[in-house]
């Protein structure tokens, strides 16, 4: 007899490239073993030197697609992605908290506050960064930004790991229950050290720093394999140390595809 996987939601945009975005999440998702869903935020032109330009999806659109898929097949656990404007963000606010989805209804909310990618092109509007804080900040189960998007929400530069643990507070106090300081960026530490904490616990995972270029839509596999996890019903640091294994290898298996960054990749796992 057939059995219906765990579900798992992406509010996003999409990669023309298939490296970052929608693309990234839903493999994610399959490679993880849950069934993916989505409402679609913007349309990127992007590829592996960068992002040519985005259009936005109107955000009565995006909460359509959120209920739709809500009210019918049910949400085990969600995520955000790019959300471009501060009028996306406000509306998948609201329909979060109309479908019951978040840290108050008990179904995990990851907030990944995606604001650029990693050639610098913008995918947030500046306006917007305001409403990540105050609107979703507050709802997330789980937040995870990189050093760039801490120092834009916060303010504090992260240098080393004593000043991850302050940009942590300083997250915290924003609202979510959990957050992840990823330390991809940390080039000179010869490991990637995430830190975890809730305020109370401090954890850090650490994996080895692969040498290589390619980690176009690192950020977006690591938030969408723990959303995969806590769909399977783990908890945070459980769902977090599962993302921060199932990163470490998809970057050793990242592969050279168009002339900039190559994508990281998951197809280990179905190996
Ligand atoms: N070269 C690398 N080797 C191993 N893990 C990496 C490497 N670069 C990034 N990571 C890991 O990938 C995840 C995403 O990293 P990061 O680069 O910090 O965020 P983003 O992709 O959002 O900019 C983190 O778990 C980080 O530790
Ligand atoms: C449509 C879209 N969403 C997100 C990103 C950013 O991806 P991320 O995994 O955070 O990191 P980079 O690969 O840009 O470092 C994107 N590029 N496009």
């Amino acid at each position: 007899m057939s059995v219906t996987p765990k579900t798992a939601l992406t509010i996003a945009g999409s990669d023309s490239g298939g490296g970052a975005g929608i693309q990234a999440d839903l493999r994610t998702f399959f490679a993880c073993g849950v069934h993916g869903m989505t409402a679609i935020t913007a349309v990127t032109v992007q590829n592996s030197v960068g992002v040519q330009g985005f259009t936005e999806i109107p955000p009565d659109v995006v909460s359509a697609q959120i209920k739709a898929v809500a009210g019918d097949m049910g949400v085990d656990a969600a995520k955000t992605g790019m959300l471009a404007t501060a009028e996306i963000i406000t509306a998948v606010a609201k329909t979060l908290d109309e479908v019951h989805i978040g840290r108050n209804a008990d179904v995990p909310f990851v907030v990944d506050p995606v604001a650029a990618s990693m050639h610098g092109d913008a995918l947030l509007r500046e306006e917007a960064l305001e409403a990540i804080r105050t609107e979703l900040f507050p709802r997330a189960t789980l937040v995870t930004p990189n050093l760039d998007e801490v120092r834009l929400l916060t303010g504090v530069e992260v240098t080393d790991r004593a000043s991850q643990r302050d940009a942590a507070r300083a997250l915290l106090a924003l609202g979510p229950m959990w957050v992840l300081v990823k330390g991809g960026h940390l080039y000179d530490d010869p490991e990637c050290v995430d830190l975890l904490s809730d305020g109370v616990q401090f954890i850090e995972l650490s994996a080895r720093r692969i040498d290589t270029p390619h980690t176009h839509g690192g950020g977006d596999t690591l938030a969408s394999s723990i959303t995969a996890f806590l769909a399977k019903g783990l908890g945070v640091p459980d769902a977090v140390d599962e993302g921060k294994r199932f990163i470490e290898r998809c970057v050793a298996e990242a592969y050279p595809l168009g002339e900039g960054v190559g994508p990281v990749s998951p197809f280990w796992r179905l190996a």
